[in-house]
């Protein structure tokens, strides 16, 4: 399945909050959707699940206008929405069933995701009894229990521990594995980098940056290095290249422990190492720069 959102615009009083949002994510991947509080993603996902109508634009499936109703959908969303006072178990099968599954089926898949989220000791107590991490562990579980084709998390790792947080980490990599489309929004950029293949970057409404992961660190790093010296501090190393390379390179940032450069369009990596050598600069680090996503969101969206 491909699922592809074409210049999606929405306004909320005249106000335009979304100005043209446009991905798209095919199953076997996840889509990390990103952005600062606020950028759209919780309205691009609401959109997405038919909860509110774009002024324009269109959702389409393998081509087709998508209603997420025809489809078999696992929604997580941002606002958590179960019942307090109701039994864990009863109300995920209540739930399966109003879906469709029947009843014995609802009751084993049920069973299966509390006992596979670890929460199966609580299936007979009150939502409302649990601590929220766990709350959040029998939404996912309900949003998982009919083995739904689509799965769409809206901030699924929010108020998770760093074990829990494994748990759903492990689960999304199953579910990609099994081939489903995985979209999830988050401004946790780790839990972005280990598992989506596809992102998109939301900023003020707008797409800023969007596709493969790997492509765009490829891009990013391009004719970036990284340079550290043994004898020298950061900061000299910095002074000494602004003043004997200028011609050569630029530095783009000074990190913790080493300087990022900027190779000109003529310049190659040997040239730079012989002129370094020559300089008897005693080198520690010398290696082309891999780009983290955080650093790449910093860069396009100018703060965390
Ligand atoms: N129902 C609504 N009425 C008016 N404005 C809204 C409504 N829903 C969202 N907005 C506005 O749309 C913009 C985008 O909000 P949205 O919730 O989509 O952001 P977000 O990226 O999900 O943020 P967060 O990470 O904080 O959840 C915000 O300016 C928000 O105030």
């Amino acid at each position: 399945m491909k699922l592809e959102v074409k210049n999606i615009r929405k306004s909320f009083s005249g106000n335009e909050v979304l100005h043209g949002i446009s991905f798209s994510v095919e199953s076997g991947k996840a889509l990390g959707l990103l952005g600062r509080n606020g950028a759209g993603k919780t309205t691009t996902i609401r959109i997405l699940m038919d909860i509110f109508k774009a002024d324009s634009g269109e959702i389409l499936i393998n081509d087709k206008k998508f209603n997420p109703r025809n489809y078999p959908i696992g929604y997580l969303p941002e606002e958590r929405g179960l019942y307090p006072k109701k039994k864990v178990s009863e109300q995920i099968i209540y739930l399966a069933e109003l879906r469709g599954m029947p009843s014995k089926k609802a009751k084993e898949s049920t069973k299966i995701w509390l006992e596979r989220l670890g929460i199966g000791e609580y299936a007979n107590r009150n939502l409302d009894s649990l601590s929220k991490g766990n709350q959040q562990k029998v939404q996912l579980a309900q949003t998982l229990v009919c083995n739904p084709e689509i799965v769409i998390l809206d901030e699924p790792f929010s108020g998770l521990d760093p074990v829990n947080a494994q748990i759903l980490k492990d689960t999304v990599r199953d579910l990609i594995s099994q081939n489903k489309l995985v979209i999830f929004s988050s401004h946790q950029m780790g839990y972005v980098e280990e598992f989506c293949e596809e992102i998109a970057i939301i900023n003020k409404g707008k797409i800023v940056l969007s596709g493969n992961l790997k492509n765009i660190k490829k891009e990013f790093g391009k004719n970036r290095l990284i340079l550290s010296s043994n004898d020298l501090s950061l900061n000299n190393l910095k002074v000494m290249l602004e003043d004997r390379f200028k011609d050569l390179v630029s530095v783009n940032e000074v990190k913790k422990n080493y300087l990022v450069l900027e190779l000109f369009e003529n310049t190659t990596k040997k040239e730079l190492l012989q002129k370094l050598l020559e300089e008897n600069i005693d080198i520690e680090k010398f290696s082309t720069y891999e780009p983290d996503l955080e650093d790449i969101f910093v860069k396009k969206v100018g703060g965390r």
